[in-house]
């Protein structure tokens, strides 16, 4: 085993140690007397066998020896020396100078040769040079030694760098970069020295990366730093986010060219820049921030993102001059769902809702959730309210279908209300609520509709809120009046029955319509009380006119959609009209059509129930919904009164005459009775008489009048007259 090496034998104060074998102990005593005298530190062996033994116990930095010595000769001393002190130098002293014993002395390592006898001068020189080359190679390999430590630990601390670490010559080629980038990016550092950075910057961000680092301001002191997205290796679609500090190299600090370590580049490097990994803390950003923008169910923008991207959209389309539209949603039949099959099936079907809405939809419009089961939709550049009414068509048609839930199949509705800018409202808020309005009008209409928002919609949205106040008022202080307008048989001219119709006396703002109230009352859920305080006052009045000699007489009263939706809305309506001893046969429910297909099922059985207690139904505007036959003759139908639309168009041309016809043919062949309404001429009258057509109700016979006049109406035998103004 080698012996640890004395560290400095040849400078400083130590003496170097020679090891010095001859079996000629003259010339041993000789040579070791002169080395001495030269300071330096010897050890005499007399023949190789002592040398040997000496080697075993002490280091020594060079050893003299003799060649031919009869126990042990020279080499194989020379071969010990090899084995266990290799850093230990060699100079054969010897009497032998044939050339073969010379060269193999060398070929075995011998450092120099001195021949036998030899002049104490040039032996000492070849001593002092033999040492000091040792002592150089010794300091250089020392020197070597350290500079690979150093170097080991400088790569050892780049590579271990949580960060990819690179440089780039002028030109942007990667000049060195670290081992991380493997276990970041997947590349070996190998395959990416020499190509230019750009090749693992993502596409997008390839301009801005350039930019960054040519930019005229970049230096040492303001080091450039720059968020980019790197590609990595073998998917040119994943990415990783990094933090990218970069600025350029000092050329007094680092002048050397660039270091590749299996790259290719000789450029000097020009740039030092660490990339940090920044994906986690961007997902979670993007993540918190999808949050605040977003609802987590639909994936939709919600109500605050919604508002932004409106108020964009009204700046871009008033600078336009450009027409936008905004659509409020409202699913009907929503809450039946989530309070009969639970809150996770609720949520599925909003998540069912929302899909098949984004389908009809095209890239920059906006759907968002609002909240509850209401949904937002912006369309930022309509030409008309045509593109609007198309979309939302579709958007109804859509949802027409029912949703497979688990084992259960569910129909939802959907009531839309459109507020087009510029028309139906200035700012994002007006649009918000006019079309939330417009919204209500729908529901109070039978739901599963559209309706564009209208000033006359609006009597009072300046005054929403105390219009809402007002009206929970008007129901403690009893300012709701019931107007009665005649049904007439024209044949003999007889008020055959009477439509209850609400009126709301406002102590300020005067008599109010009900199309004025009654969104407002849907949807502040005031609707219920309403109705029934009008059912109440109706059938006190219509009891009456019955008990004092009119048996005959119809009350007609229109149902709110979610009046008839209640589950007790059989039970409760039967209860009131008893407790007024008021006869079920003379009353007649109206409904839409729309409200019977938001549920056909649950409202058949409702109408079933009541028709079964001899309450008549009416389809109100009939012809304006769904007109569906199939539904006609499965549901207990008495009446079908004919939207005054139709009427209204008898006059104006053939198409309305013609839809009159249809309908009046149809309630023939169905043995349905039919009451016209909005009749307002005499060639309406006329023309619907020559139908077969002859219950009709309209302002041609008057207007709704308050329960007194209609008394007097009574009072004269039941006979209603054509109405002068
Ligand atoms: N749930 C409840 N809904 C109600 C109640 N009272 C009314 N309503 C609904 O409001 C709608 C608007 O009613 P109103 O403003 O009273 O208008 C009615 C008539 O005044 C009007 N009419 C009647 N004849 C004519 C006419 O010749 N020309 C003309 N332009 N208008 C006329 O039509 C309305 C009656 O329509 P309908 O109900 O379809 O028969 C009203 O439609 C009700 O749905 C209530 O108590 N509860």
């Amino acid at each position: 085993m080698a012996l640890e090496q004395s560290k400095q034998p040849f400078h400083g104060s130590e003496p170097a140690r020679i090891l010095i074998a001859d079996d000629e102990p003259r010339l041993l005593a000789s040579l070791a007397k002169l080395l001495r005298g030269r300071g330096f530190e010897v050890t005499e062996a007399n023949g190789g066998k002592q040398a040997c033994e000496q080697l075993a116990g002490k280091a020594f930095d060079l050893a003299l020896l003799d060649l031919n010595m009869p126990d042990t000769d020279g080499f194989a001393v020379m071969e010990r020396i090899a084995s266990q002190q290799p850093d230990c130098g060699v100079v054969v002293v010897s009497g032998e100078g044939s050339f073969g014993t010379v060269s193999r002395a060398l070929r075995r390592g011998a450092l120099d040769y001195i021949r036998k006898p030899f002049d104490p001068e040039e032996l000492l020189t070849t001593v002092e040079g033999v040492l000091g080359k040792q002592s150089l190679i010794k300091a250089h390999e020392m020197i070597q030694t350290r500079l690979e430590k150093s170097e080991a630990l400088h790569r050892y601390i780049v590579n271990s760098s949580p960060d990819i670490v690179f440089m780039l010559d002028k030109t942007g080629h990667i000049c060195f970069i670290n081992n991380k980038v493997e276990s970041l990016l997947g590349y070996q550092p190998s395959e990416l020295c020499g190509r230019h950075f750009g090749h693992i910057l993502d596409d997008r961000d390839v301009a801005r990366g350039t930019y960054a680092l040519q930019g005229p301001d970049i230096s040492v002191d303001n080091p450039r730093t720059l968020e980019v997205r790197l590609k990595t290796r073998g998917s040119s679609k994943a990415t990783r986010h990094f933090e990218i500090t970069a600025f350029p190299v000092d050329p007094q600090t680092w002048p050397q060219t660039g270091d590749t370590r299996g790259g290719s580049t000789t450029q000097p490097a020009r740039y030092y820049g660490i990339a940090r990994d920044v994906t986690e803390r961007k997902e979670a950003e993007a993540f918190i921030n999808f949050q605040a923008y977003h609802d987590l169910l639909t994936r939709l923008p919600n109500r605050a993102l919604f508002k932004d991207r409106l108020e964009l959209a009204i700046t871009q389309a008033r600078r336009a001059k450009q027409k936008l539209a905004v659509m409020f949603l409202d699913l009907d039949r929503f809450k039946v769902v989530n309070d009969t099959l639970g809150h996770a099936m609720g949520d599925r079907l909003l998540q069912a809702v929302t899909h098949r809405l984004e389908k009809c939809l095209r890239r920059g419009d906006t759907l968002s959730r609002f909240g509850g089961d209401e949904f937002t939709l912006l369309l930022p550049s309509v030409n008309s309210p045509e593109d609007a009414r198309g979309i939302a068509r579709k958007l109804i048609q859509t949802l027409k279908d029912p949703f497979q839930l688990g084992n259960h199949e569910v129909f939802v509705g959907v009531s839309i209300g459109i507020a087009v800018f510029p028309d139906a409202g200035n700012s994002m808020d007006q649009l918000i609520q006019n079309a939330d309005i417009a919204m209500y009008h729908v529901k109070a209409r039978g739901k599963d509709g559209y309706r564009f928002y209208s000033d006359s919609m609006s009597i009072n949205t300046a005054n929403r809120l105390s219009l809402e106040r007002d009206l929970r008022l008007a129901l403690e202080r009893d300012e709701l009046r019931v107007f009665y307008q005649p049904q007439v048989c024209s044949k003999s001219n007889q008020v055959v029955g009477l439509e209850a119709l609400v009126r709301w006396q406002h102590p300020e703002r005067g008599l109010i319509y009900p199309g004025d109230f009654l969104p407002l009352a849907e949807e502040t859920r005031l609707i219920g009380k309403l109705s029934e305080r009008v059912l109440d006052q109706a059938c006190r009045d219509v009891g009456h006119w019955i008990n004092s000699g009119h048996p005959n007489l119809r009350l007609a009263v229109n149902l709110s959609p979610s009046q008839v939706e209640h589950p007790r809305f059989v039970e409760t309506l039967l209860e009131q009209v008893q407790s007024h001893r008021f006869p079920v046969g003379n009353l007649e429910i109206e409904i839409t059509e729309n409200v019977i297909m938001n549920d056909l099922e649950q409202i058949s059985r409702k109408l079933k129930e009541l028709a079964d207690c001899g309450v008549r139904i009416a389809i109100d505007d009939f012809g304006t919904g769904y007109s569906s036959l199939n539904y006609l003759h499965r549901l207990p139908i008495h009446t079908l009164k004919v939207d005054q639309s139709f009427v209204r168009a008898i006059r104006s041309g053939e198409d309305g005459a013609c839809i009159v016809n249809a309908i009046v043919a149809m309630a023939h062949g169905l043995k349905l009775e039919i009451v016209a309404e909005g009749v307002e001429t005499d060639d309406q009258l006329n023309y619907l008489t020559s139908l077969g057509c002859h219950q009709v109700q309209g302002f041609f016979y008057g207007p709704a009048r308050p329960a007194a006049d209609i008394d007097r109406l009574l009072s004269r035998d039941g006979l209603a007259f054509a109405h002068t103004g």
